[in-house]
């Protein structure tokens, strides 16, 4: 698949492509998935995940960053319909989303309730700040949603006198979940509605 090219910069992220990858291993994407993300700022997620989704609705509050995530889009090749919202989650998230990307914070109790109202199959938040990733931990628990806590720590090598050093990047915090029954393999895929499993299990 095609590295996402992002030539318009916002002033946070890009969620950074390591990090992505186990992101969308997580989510775990398909044709029939209608994916919500929360913040969507440079598009970096966006775009990947509308490579992989059915339906994308990404929400960002910041409207100069909403029309970095629309530039970014437009500089990449997708498949999904991607509707983008000017909007600070709970409010405007879509009723039908069957997966969940909080990459933004603010008021992810509220979304969190949505996610468990709604019965999202999946839901993935990654936090950067100590603080939140605790509470937000502790909020994922308390809903039932809490299946995985993974932190990251990415450091890229350079070379320095002949021989290789290192810079690291800031920690992240991934928590992942879901509203589905935990099944045999210890997993939470559930088939949603919109949803259907491929003979191994996993979700198509
Ligand atoms: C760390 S950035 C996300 C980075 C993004 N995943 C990327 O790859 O560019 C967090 C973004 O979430 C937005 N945000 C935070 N809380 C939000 C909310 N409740 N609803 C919508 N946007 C939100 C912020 O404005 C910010 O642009």
């Amino acid at each position: 698949m095609a590295h996402v090219s992002l030539p318009h910069d916002a002033k946070a992220g890009p969620t950074k492509p390591e990090v992505r990858a186990v992101l969308l291993d997580k989510l775990d994407l398909g044709p029939a998935d209608h994916f919500a993300e929360v913040g969507s700022c440079t598009g970096a997620v966006t775009i990947e995940a509308a490579r992989r989704a059915g339906r994308v609705t990404a929400l960002e509050r910041k409207p100069n960053r909403l029309e970095t995530t629309r530039k970014n889009l437009a500089a990449n090749d997708v498949t999904a319909e991607v509707d983008l919202r000017e909007a600070e989650a709970p409010e405007g998230l879509p009723e039908d989303a069957n997966v969940l990307f909080l990459g933004g914070s603010r008021n992810y109790e509220a979304v969190l309730d949505r996610a468990v109202e709604a019965g999202v199959d999946r839901v993935v938040m990654n936090v950067s700040r100590l603080e939140v990733a605790g509470a937000a931990t502790e909020a994922f628990r308390e809903r039932g949603l809490l299946d995985e806590v993974i932190q990251f720590q990415v450091s890229h090598g350079y070379e320095l006198a002949g021989a290789t050093s290192f810079d690291s990047e800031n920690p992240v915090y991934m928590l992942v979940g879901g509203t589905a029954e935990v099944a045999t393999d210890g997993g939470r895929r559930r088939s949603g509605p919109q949803s259907a499993r491929r003979p191994d299990g996993r979700r198509r």
